[in-house]
């Protein structure tokens, strides 16, 4: 397994080790210990598995505290545009956002800390899975609109498949405005 950080302090791309014969691949889709070695180990309690037909965007979503999540994504059928923004309060990288391509081919993996917006957009039709730290729950559900113009994300289309909820999701100044200062009240900041 090979972890590589990214310009967002806390999430990192990773490489699972591939085993390829003639039958087809094996990999660790997950290894707690393997992780741990790596600095990241968090209690992950529930699994999430999406399919979306191409041109589909879900996003951007977070759960406020205390039910934030920490995140460990992968594709492991076709591929997505995958998208992190840092909403972390007093974070050096707040209000950057990043994005990264997810294939089910190269079976790469993103983890995305507590505090992080999170979407993506698919390259073509895909099954999407992630771990989650955190159960769902409905009432803490935030988010970002995902044309948001302060934040100018380039998701590479201009007209995907969003559902009536995302597209009156708040914008990023919205968001300041009303959420941020509930999780700074959160961590007492
Ligand atoms: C997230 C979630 C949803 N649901 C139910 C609620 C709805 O009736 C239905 C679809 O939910 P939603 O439209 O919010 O699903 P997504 O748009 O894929 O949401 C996800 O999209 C982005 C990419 C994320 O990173 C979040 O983890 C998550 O919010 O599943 C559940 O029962 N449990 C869950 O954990």
């Amino acid at each position: 397994m090979i972890v590589k950080p990214t310009t967002i302090e806390g999430v990192y791309e990773i490489y699972p080790r591939v085993f390829e014969d003639e039958r087809g691949y094996f990999l660790e889709s997950f290894q707690l210990e393997k992780l741990r070695e790596q600095g990241i180990d968090v209690p992950f309690v529930q699994d999430n598995q999406s399919f979306s037909k191409k041109g589909v965007l879900r996003g951007l979503h977070l759960q406020l505290p205390p039910y934030e999540q920490d995140k460990l994504i992968g594709v492991v059928w076709g591929s997505v545009i995958d998208v992190v923004v840092d909403v972390r309060p007093g974070s050096p990288t707040f209000g950057r956002w990043e994005a990264f391509r997810l294939d089910a081919r190269e079976h790469k993996r993103l983890f995305v800390p507590k505090g992080m917006a999170h979407g993506f957009v698919t390259l073509e039709d895909t099954v999407f899975v992630y771990k989650c730290s955190e159960y769902y729950h409905p009432e803490a559900e935030g988010g970002i609109v995902w044309n948001d113009p302060a934040l100018a994300i380039d998701w590479g289309t201009a007209s995907p498949i969003v559902s009536a909820k995302d597209q009156q999701l708040p914008t990023f100044e919205e968001f300041c405005e009303k959420l941020l200062p509930k999780i700074k009240e959160f961590y007492a900041l």
